[in-house]
């Protein structure tokens, strides 16, 4: 098959499911992954013929985009703060909310700072990697429940060339840390059953329900405990910093400042949702 004959095969089957300018980003991803080429190279060399073992590969990743499996899982990789992930349906695909709090964090901290930071359900490893690589000082722990998810942050982690403690833990199950941390951050399940119905396809069929949902009548149940062992753990001028669900902000807020923190500071993402809170004590 030549490279102009795969480009109208690869519109013909995607054109039903995802918009044209999706295709053109998809197509452009994947020829550049699997063949080295750019958009321009297609127009320029349109009877160039694909290799068999490329087209098979381009092909099945094609297949995938069909079933609506997200283009980071297909690929194996991420960027995430300028950063490069190995991804792996273990684990969460890093999301672009994420990166404001790990910015939120790095604002408030000195680049030289020997901080001890614990990144609480880390899944890919990208907040805790992305702190360690741009805070080389600071000591970083992070945990998770999920072995298949510490495995491969643990693999970021070396992909990366930063040093990070991982531990696994279940947290809601874990009566107090051993260390005390300067900063604690935790991007926690958060989305409720009811909330479903706004999920895409390709999150609710591909990503870890593990990382995501919680039950309808308890939905704070990782802030309250996050809160209640943070409280304990911080150091005097320690801070925590979590992602929300933007529907809970108001219930959030209220249950850091019962757990006792004294100053609770709600920001809005770039989308003008609100989904940080930074709590002081
Ligand atoms: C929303 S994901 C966040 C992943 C990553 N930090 C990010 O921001 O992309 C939540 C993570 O919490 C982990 N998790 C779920 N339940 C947990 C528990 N009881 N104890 C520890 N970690 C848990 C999941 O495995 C998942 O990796």
């Amino acid at each position: 098959m030549t490279l102009k004959e795969f480009k109208e095969h690869f519109f013909k089957r995607l054109s039903p499911l995802y918009p044209d300018q999706e295709i053109e980003s998809f197509f452009r991803i994947l020829i550049e992954t699997y063949l080295g080429l750019r958009s321009i190279d297609v127009h320029l060399n349109p009877d160039k013929k694909i290799k068999l073992k490329k087209l098979d590969q381009l092909l099945a990743a094609r297949e995938r985009l069909v079933l609506f499996e997200p283009l980071q899982y297909i690929l194996g990789e991420t960027e995430f703060y300028g950063l490069h992930f190995t991804l792996n349906p273990d684990v969460l695909i890093p999301r672009p909310e994420t990166e404001e709090l790990v910015e939120w964090i790095l604002n408030d901290l000195e680049a030289g700072t020997n901080s001890r930071i614990l990144d609480i359900g880390t899944g890919s490893g990208c907040i805790a990697v992305s702190l360690a690589k741009q805070l080389p000082l600071a000591q970083v722990d992070a945990l998770d429940v999920s072995e298949g998810a510490l495995n491969l942050a643990a693999h970021n982690a070396e992909l990366n060339k930063v040093d990070i403690r991982f531990l696994q833990q279940n947290i809601l199950e874990t009566e107090s840390f051993e260390t005390s941390y300067d900063i604690i951050v935790s991007n926690p399940p958060y989305v409720r059953n009811l909330e479903k119905t706004e999920i895409q396809a390709n999150v609710l069929n591909f990503e870890p329900h593990l990382a995501l949902f919680v039950e309808d009548h308890d939905a704070l149940i990782f802030y309250r405990k996050i809160a209640e062992l943070a409280i304990r753990s911080l150091s005097s001028e320690g801070k925590l910093y979590v992602e929300i669900n933007q529907y809970l902000a108001e219930e959030t807020q209220v249950l850091f400042k019962e757990t006792g923190f004294k100053e609770v500071e709600l920001r809005l993402d770039f989308a003008g949702k609100p989904r940080m809170i930074k709590a002081s004590l």
